[in-house]
This record gives structure tokens, sequence and C-alpha cells, in this order.
């Protein structure tokens, strides 16, 4: 396994070993000591997988009183996967980490808790897959806007993104609520 820091703390790039033969490819996507090894000690209690079409610009989001640490990855099709650090005591508090996940690149990022998540849907399908520290809590569910220009995010768009009602109306970082005691 192929582990990648960032100059996000806690922010980690995996990319597992991939066996090719004749028939395809096998790859463990998560694997609890090898992870705990890299430093993902999180116990995750929920998996979510969304379909989505070219164009599609899903977050930025985060539960803000129960954080969920992310492991993501696509199975097939390309993303560009955003993270927004909104944890006050970070060096990188306020700052935004982009990586293309690809079904051929084979990476994952661990996300950990204390960030606003999102990506943009780079390929005409996009088959997407990620493990959650908490369960969802619609209550507690924050939407940080997408192109907050605080947020200096180059979305590499192709026209006007297909947002969900509720990413549209998402609030800039100066009115969001940020992670404080992180
Ligand atoms: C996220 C989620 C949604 N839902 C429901 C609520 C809603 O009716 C429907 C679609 O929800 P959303 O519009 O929030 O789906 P989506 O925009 O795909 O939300 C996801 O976006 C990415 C970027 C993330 O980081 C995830 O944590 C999650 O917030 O699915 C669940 O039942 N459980 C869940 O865990």
């Amino acid at each position: 396994m192929d582990i990648q820091q960032t100059d996000f703390p806690g922010l980690i790039i995996v990319k597992s070993q991939v066996f090719s033969d004749e028939r395809g490819f096998f790859k463990e996507t998560y694997q609890k000591q090898r992870y705990q090894d890299a430093g993902i000690n999180e116990t995750f209690v929920q998996d979510n997988y969304s379909h989505s079409t070219a164009g599609i610009l899903r977050g930025l989001h985060y539960q803000i009183k129960r954080p969920q640490a992310k492991l993501v990855f696509v199975v097939q099709g390309e993303i560009l996967d955003v993270c927004v650090d909104l944890r006050k005591s970070s060096p990188t508090f306020g700052k935004s980490f982009q990586l293309k996940l690809s079904a051929e690149n084979h990476q994952q990022l661990f996300v950990p808790v204390g960030f606003a998540h999102g990506f943009y849907v780079l390929s005409p399908q996009v088959e997407f897959m990620y493990k959650c520290s908490d369960y969802y809590s619609p209550e507690d569910e924050r939407t940080l806007l997408w192109n907050d220009p605080a947020l200096g995010i180059d979305w590499p768009l192709t026209g006007e993104p297909i947002l969900s009602e509720k990413d549209r109306i998402g609030l800039p970082l100066y009115e969001s609520e940020i992670f404080e005691s992180l």
C-alpha cells in the first residue's frame, strides 16, 4: 500500500496494491490493520455510494457536531475531489486541497474530521464510494458555498455546474460554522 502525506495535517492519499491479471484486477479498498498502520484509526460506521453524470458538483458538505472522517474513492469515471480545512487551529485553515480521483489512478483520499468535502464530475459517468466515521445527521449538516471567492477553488468547469438546491444556497466561509476545537 502506498501512502502519501499532503500539506494538510491528517489528509492522506492512499493507493492499495492492484493485482492485475488476464481477468482484470483485484484490490483491497479497506483493510483495518493496513489502514491503521498508515495512520487511519477511525472506526467507519457507514458506507455510501453515489452515481453522477458529467458536470455535476456535489458539496461542499460537513457535519458540525457529528463530524465525519471519510475514505473516498471512485469506482468508475473521474472526479476532481475538493476538501476545505475548517479546523480553526490548523495551519491550513480556510485552504482547499484538490485531487483527481479516478477508476484508473486507483487513488483514495482519507479526509479527516474538520473538512468540508465535495467533488466535480469530469467523466460522462461516475460511481463514487466512501466510508464515514459517523452516521449521517441531516440536521447537523452544513454546506459551504462551492464558489465562495474566499476559498479560491479553481473548479475545472465545462459549463454551469449541476447542483442540488442545498448546494446552490451554501454559505460563504465568513458566515459558516467552523470547527473551533479542532
Ligand atoms: C449523505 C446522505 C444522504 N442521504 C439522503 C438525503 C437525500 O435525500 C439524498 C441525497 O443527499 P445529498 O444531496 O446530501 O447527497 P450528496 O450531495 O451526494 O451528499 C454527499 O456529498 C459528498 C460531497 C459528501 O462529502 C458526502 O458526505 C455527502 O454529503 O440522500 C442519506 O439518506 N444518507 C446519507 O448519508
